[in-house]
């Protein structure tokens, strides 16, 4: 194998999307079956003997593409080089925790992982934010990286883009093959809003076919929003293989390409689209090609998905005030 190998950067390796994302990491899943990738597992020190047991299962399954795993505790260490980032790592809420306390506690890590991106990274470097809360994370890390391409950083609203591909196809009978063209907009939280106005059932307009706006603002619209705490209510975990998952799917699609007449849904930084205020990380219809992607343009915004697009908006908006009061962008 002649090709220079791809390194791949995962903060929280040592946590359960961590144990479920490594294993396709190094499988070729990422980047693709001809790509070897060398990984670098970034973990506070407790966590460090636990990453080191994960290191040995990748070691123990003989995968031809990866050709080195490192293990630190500092950014610095863990970014130095990486081609790829995958902040997974984040501070989960905990009870009497307010979501200003929250913020303040994942400014502690994205801002200092964003500086160390900055520093060591290399040129080429793409991050996706999967830690909660994802898009306002993506921004506090973006914000400490001034020489990135603020375009690097973005935010995963893949699974929810997937969580809709399916409610969707249950919905209309047909397969999540059958859909294009669906779009998450906004924030990665309850009020983001997957819009079926756009997108295709088996080459039909979707709202068409489904022809029940009840059971789109009742039914797929909620179901889709909360679907993370459905999961953590069955499972009492939150989502794990598919949140893993969707960071290979929304990695896979940015290097290698949306399919012709298709597009997927990335949190991204705003160009002022859609109305979405400049520099808000918010999900959009993007296109991918040559490992860059672009925002769809030109879609027709009806008055049921604009109050839901603003109403989400409104939130990133206040986020990124809670973050700027926090001095943390
Ligand atoms: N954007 C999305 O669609 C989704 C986001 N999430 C979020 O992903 C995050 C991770 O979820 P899980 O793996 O289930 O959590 P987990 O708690 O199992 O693992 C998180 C890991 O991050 C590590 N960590 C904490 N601070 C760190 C730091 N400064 N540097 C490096 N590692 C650090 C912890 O030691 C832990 O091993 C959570 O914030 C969760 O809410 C989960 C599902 C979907
Ligand atoms: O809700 C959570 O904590 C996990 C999450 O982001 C999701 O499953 O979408």
């Amino acid at each position: 194998m002649t090709r220079t190998p791809v390194n791949v950067t995962v903060t929280g390796a040592a946590g359960q999307i961590g144990y479920a994302l490594l294993f396709r990491i190094a499988s070729g899943q990422l980047l693709g079956a001809d790509v070897p990738v060398k990984l670098r597992l970034l973990e506070i020190t407790p966590a460090l003997k636990a990453a080191e047991g994960t290191a040995m299962e990748l070691d123990d399954c003989a995968f031809p593409l990866l050709q080195g795993i490192d293990i630190t505790d500092d950014p610095n260490v863990a970014f130095d080089g990486a081609n790829v980032a995958l902040l997974v790592g984040a501070r989960p809420r905990t009870k009497g925790m307010e979501r200003g306390d929250l913020l303040e506690a994942n400014g502690g890590i994205f801002k200092p992982q964003g500086k160390a991106i900055n520093d060591h990274a290399a040129d080429d470097i793409k991050v996706l934010v999967v830690g909660n809360p994802a898009n306002t994370n993506a921004l506090i890390a973006q914000a400490a990286a001034p020489d990135v391409p603020a375009e690097r950083f973005t935010a995963m609203t893949r699974l929810d883009h997937n969580r809709a591909l399916t409610q969707l196809a249950k919905k209309t009978g047909s397969t999540v093959a059958d859909i294009k063209r669906l779009t998450i907009w906004g924030n990665h939280s309850a009020t983001q809003y997957p819009d079926i106005f756009h997108a295709t059932v088996a080459g039909k307009n979707a709202a068409e076919v489904v022809a029940d706006e009840k059971w789109l603002a009742e039914d797929f619209i909620p179901t889709v929003a909360k679907r993370g705490a459905a999961i953590i209510e069955a499972r009492g975990a939150s989502s794990a293989a598919s949140a893993a998952n969707a960071a290979i799917d929304h990695v896979h699609t940015w290097v290698n390409g949306t399919a012709e007449g298709d597009w997927t849904s990335m949190g991204i930084p705003s160009d002022g689209s859609y109305g979405v205020p400049e520099g808000l990380i918010s999900s959009f219809p993007v296109t991918c090609k040559d490992g860059k992607y672009e925002i769809v343009q030109g879609l027709e915004i009806n008055e049921f998905s604009r109050a839901r697009i603003d109403a989400s908006v409104k939130e990133l908006e206040e986020e990124r005030e809670a973050v700027r009061g926090l001095g943390l962008i």
